[in-house]
């Protein structure tokens, strides 16, 4: 498959098999993530790996996150939240969470360490997709809070920017829309 392939008929799968990912596999899907361009060279992408029980440190992680920001965690509205985010990390074999630890060097915009770890993203998802896996980013204000950072072990500037949720497809991808390019570019010729 060349690159505009898998560009092309990369989509979003939410609903994968529970079949784990093989190690060689979920290595090149790492490996293809730092070949990302980065300004600086900083190399601002971490990563955590979860699989099998692994996946319990992130059901940890969100759990007590979600918990710190309810009044009440006993009502059974919470108790329910509680109980989708124990339950959320095992919806794929395979969950990696990728953070991004930015650089404190002044001349190193922000927004710089985010673009690169973005494309460290799309690295990952375009492997898994050329290796038969099925993948989506998920995100959610949860993804941000503190708590989740903390568990990974990232400083206060750091974040997790994404959950990589991947496995053997169960389904068939939707068909997204794609507005065709045309309508967003303006050529200077
Ligand atoms: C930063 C980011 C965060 C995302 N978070 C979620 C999410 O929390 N839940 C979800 O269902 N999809 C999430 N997605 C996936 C998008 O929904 C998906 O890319 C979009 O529907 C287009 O589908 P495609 O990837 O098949 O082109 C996220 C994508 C990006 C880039």
């Amino acid at each position: 498959m060349d690159v505009f392939e898998a560009i092309k008929t990369r989509r979003t799968v939410g609903v994968v098999k529970q079949d784990p990912v093989p190690r060689d596999v979920t290595e090149r899907i790492l490996e293809s993530a730092v070949w990302a361009p980065n300004h600086f060279r900083t190399e601002p992408w971490r990563f955590f790996v979860l699989e099998g029980d692994g996946r319990n440190k992130l059901a940890t992680a969100l759990v007590d996150a979600i918990k710190e920001d309810m009044e009440d965690i006993t009502t059974e509205e919470n108790k329910k939240r509680i109980e989708k985010q124990q339950k959320n990390p095992f919806r794929a074999p395979l969950v990696i969470a990728v953070g991004v630890e930015p650089s404190n060097e002044p001349k190193v915009p922000l927004k710089e360490e985010y673009a690169a770890v973005s494309a460290a993203i799309q690295n990952m998802l375009l492997t898994a997709h050329a290796s038969g896996l099925g993948a989506i980013w998920r995100t959610g204000d949860i993804c941000y809070h503190p708590k989740i950072a903390q568990s990974f072990g990232l400083s206060e500037r750091g974040e997790v920017v994404g959950f990589l949720y991947i496995g053997y497809p169960a389904k068939e991808p939707k068909n997204v829309k794609k507005t065709d390019v045309s309508t967003y570019t303006k050529w200077f010729s």
